[in-house]
């Protein structure tokens, strides 16, 4: 290595060398046994779980198609487990960056998960820069995770063969890292209350706001750094009433800190709902403030509610609009009916008794609908769910009673029940997939929620994605605003969600979003979009420029495909659709897949 090294590269390869280490000579590794992983995968599970939730779907989104890897490892530097595409694991195998190996620099010398632990701090080791030369065909960027007291707890590490790292790999590290402490957080023993907290509005909801956990009586549990930068003398323990004023939780932005606003939320081990203020929601596309006058009449009567819409319309965030908007008093309880393994569909959403059968917890389990009790069950993906568990859905849904599993005895329930999905219900009722009595209980009302790119406020919808990811006060330049409004976006607003994301993120300290801060891989997209473009679609010519888009949608998929040679799994992946949409969207413009 040679000189003007950054200092922890520098004092890395020292402990590198002092630790007795030869560059050309890899040193015995310590792995752990099958067991022994088995243990500390236990009793990380939460750790793991929530880097699944949190960290993987945007790593997926951004990277899962190169040759890069999502690594976690533990504090004491043990892999515990690995993401990506399963045919990269092998080289990376062949080094031991696999589960359960250490890679703490005193046995791997400088590599990102060690050096990343030993500093604790992000950084990327790129290279050359690695200490053994058997390591340097990799770059590598590392996180810490820090929990919400401080203590180290593990690291998060993308490894990539062929891509080199840069600035943007090791921001976009920091943002996972970012993302699991927070949730971290949010999962406090005994937390009640969430306050966000930041300098102005729009930086509220930007991932970079101070976050504070209270208990039930108002006790400050624990904080991110950003809220201890805010409110530098804050302890846990603190009276949130002392620290930002009576109002706290009324979401007020008079504290004795001056010009913070805040926006408090409830929580649980079911989404939160807000407690008061919330403002009343309107939609600026006439079809969808439609189905939600509607949908809001119907579920005050307690009537079943059916949503249909493209993957990623905002199906479930329409379904916690409506959840805050009602009276409904109890949880909402979200199950995704896709997910749910075929063997354990009916405990899970009935519950089971004691003993119930072998593998059942000894205290039993109450059920999703019995959590839903006086709240909404949202069934997500109701398309999915297995005959046999339809059957006894529709019963539930006739008597509005749970019997458990191994049990005789029926349990009265008070729900709202909600089903979404993106499949045609009907076409499978006819097929004889889906139960017909079951789909016209299910349907006390259905409304279908339009895809973006039919959407008259596309505009709009861009501007506030982006309000909600920005840092600062920033615009979007004229160019990027007109790619973005005659993009079809097949995956939506999940798209464009992610797309604003890292975009905002790559472009922190600009004044303006500019083309050039949209990563190639996702420029690549826009562009497609923008080769057939054939006439303006600026949300307002509704008719003529929602036929170019659908036009261009299939156009696009019809690409991607052939980029992926036919393979349509990979051409779902690379659009963010599901295999259904595109073989769909293929018979619609009669084109033989
Ligand atoms: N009205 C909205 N405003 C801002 N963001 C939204 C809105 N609706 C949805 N989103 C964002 O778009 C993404 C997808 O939303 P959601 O999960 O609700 O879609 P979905 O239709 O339920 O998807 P799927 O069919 O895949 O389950 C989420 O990141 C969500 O935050």
């Amino acid at each position: 290595m040679k000189a003007s090294l950054q200092p922890w590269l520098a004092d890395s390869w020292r402990r590198s060398a002092d630790a007795g280490l030869h560059e050309n000579r890899p040193a015995d590794g310590l792995r752990l046994t099958a067991a022994d992983l088995d243990e500390r995968l236990e009793s990380r599970r939460q750790l793991v779980s929530l880097v699944e939730q949190h960290a993987l779907p945007l790593f997926s989104k951004l990277m899962a198609h190169s040759d890069s890897r999502l690594i976690l490892s533990d504090s004491d530097g043990f892999v515990l487990r690995h993401w990506g595409l399963a045919r990269y694991s092998d080289r990376l195998a062949n080094v031991a960056l696999d589960c359960g190996v250490n890679w703490l620099e005193e046995h791997k010398g400088t590599n990102a998960i060690g050096t990343a632990l030993r500093a604790g701090q992000a950084l990327s080791v790129v290279g050359e820069q690695h200490y053994f030369r058997q390591h340097r065909f990799m770059s590598c960027s590392a996180s810490p995770i820090f929990a919400p007291n401080g203590e180290l707890i593990g690291a998060l590490d993308i490894t990539s063969e062929r891509l080199r790292h840069t600035q943007q790999t090791l921001m976009l590290i920091s943002s996972l890292a970012q993302q699991v402490e927070t949730a971290l957080l949010c999962s406090l023993p005994g937390g009640r209350f969430r306050v966000d907290l930041a300098a102005s509005r729009q930086l509220l909801s930007s991932g970079w706001q101070g976050i504070l956990i209270a208990d039930d009586n108002g006790r400050l549990l624990g904080l991110n750094p950003m809220a201890r930068q805010y409110l530098g003398r804050a302890q846990p323990g603190a009276d949130l009433a002392e620290l930002l004023g009576e109002d706290w939780q009324r979401q007020s932005s008079q504290c004795p800190w001056g010009e913070l606003h805040l926006a408090t939320s409830a929580l649980g081990d079911t989404p939160s709902k807000k407690i008061q203020g919330a403002k009343p929601v309107k939609f600026h596309d006439p079809k969808l403030e439609q189905a939600w006058q509607l949908a809001r009449k119907v579920v005050s009567r307690q009537i079943p509610l059916l949503i249909q819409g493209e993957t990623g319309v905002g199906k479930e965030h329409f379904v916690r609009q409506l959840y805050s908007d009602s009276h409904r008093k109890g949880p909402l309880v979200a199950v995704n009916c896709a997910a749910l393994p075929a063997e354990l569909v009916e405990s899970e959403l009935f519950g089971y008794q004691a003993g119930a059968f072998t593998g059942a917890a000894r205290q039993g389990y109450l059920g999703k609908i019995r959590q839903a009790d006086g709240g909404f069950l949202f069934l997500d993906e109701i398309g999915e769910l297995p005959l046999a568990a339809q059957g006894r859905l529709l019963r539930v849904l006739q008597e509005r009673e749970v019997t458990p599993v191994g049990s005789l005895q029926a349990v009265k329930v008070d729900i709202q029940v909600v089903a979404a999905t993106h499949m045609d219900l009907q076409s499978m009722v006819d097929e004889g997939r889906f139960r017909q009595d079951l789909y016209f209980r299910l349907n006390g009302l259905q409304v279908i929620l339009p895809p973006l790119r039919q959407r008259s406020d596309r505009t709009r919808i861009i501007h506030k994605l982006h309000r909600k990811y920005r840092s600062q006060d920033q615009g979007i330049c004229a160019d990027l605003l007109g790619w973005l409004e005659s993009y079809a976006w097949p995956g939506n607003l999940r798209e464009l969600d992610n797309l604003m994301q890292v975009v905002c993120l790559l472009a922190e300290d600009e004044p303006e979003l500019q083309l050039q801060h949209v990563p190639e891989a996702l420029l690549a997209r826009l562009r497609q979009g923008r080769q057939h473009d054939t006439g303006q679609a600026d949300g307002h010519d509704c008719g003529q420029a929602d036929g170019k888009l659908e036009q261009r949608m299939r156009q696009q998929i019809l690409t991607t495909l052939a980029e992926c040679n036919g393979n349509v799994s990979a051409c779902a992946r690379r659009l963010g659709i599901s295999r259904n949409q595109i073989y769909r969207r293929l018979r619609q413009s009669c084109v033989k897949s």
